[in-house]
């Protein structure tokens, strides 16, 4: 695959360890999302061991696919509403408060997956994202995720 200029390709490495969406992490799924208009886009191809019942994805997987999807669409919103680059200062780093899935239909472990997100609401430090699942046409999970930017003590 061509290289891709990916919200997660701006996380620097000592918050880009994540299981979900670090670049850092080679145990992890490693997702790259992107904008496409107003919404946000990230492609993933489940592999056999992410199975739940055989020839299906397992749920966490999904939930966790919506989850670094909208935690990395929130902090892309945030530059995009400040007019500001990704890679400058300071930075807008977020993490899930609250993290919503709906299980529509299974999801078939055939090929890629198309993950798209709408941001909801934008208020001081919180960002609400809506993201779907499908696979082909069909949307099979749906979640909406409040992220909030991670304050300087996590932890
Ligand atoms: C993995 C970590 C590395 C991080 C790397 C970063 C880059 C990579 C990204 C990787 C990430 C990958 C993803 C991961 O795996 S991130 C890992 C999983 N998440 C966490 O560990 C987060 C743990 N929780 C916290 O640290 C705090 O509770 C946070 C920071 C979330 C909020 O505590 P804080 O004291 O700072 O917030 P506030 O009270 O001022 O509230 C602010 C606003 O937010 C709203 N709100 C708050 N909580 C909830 C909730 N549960 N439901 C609904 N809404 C909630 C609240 O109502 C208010 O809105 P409003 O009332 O004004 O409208």
């Amino acid at each position: 695959m061509d290289a891709i200029d990916a919200f997660q390709d701006h996380y620097p490495d000592n918050v880009a360890h994540c299981y979900g969406c670090g670049s850092q992490n080679p145990h992890g799924h490693q997702i790259k999302t992107v904008w496409d208009g107003d919404e946000t886009v990230t492609r993933f191809t489940p592999e056999p061991y992410h199975t739940s019942v055989p020839g299906y994805a397992y749920g966490g997987l999904i939930a966790s696919l919506i989850d670094c999807h909208s935690t990395g669409t929130a902090a892309a919103a945030m530059y995009r509403q400040a007019g500001r680059d990704m890679d400058s200062l300071p930075a807008f780093r977020f993490v899930t408060g609250s993290l919503h899935v709906d299980f529509l239909k299974p999801t078939p472990l055939a090929g890629e997956l198309v993950i798209r997100g709408r941001v909801k609401e934008i208020k001081g430090r919180k960002v609400v994202v809506e993201t779907t699942v499908s696979a082909g046409d069909v949307t099979t999970a749906r979640g909406e995720v409040v992220a909030v930017q991670m304050p300087e003590n996590f932890g």
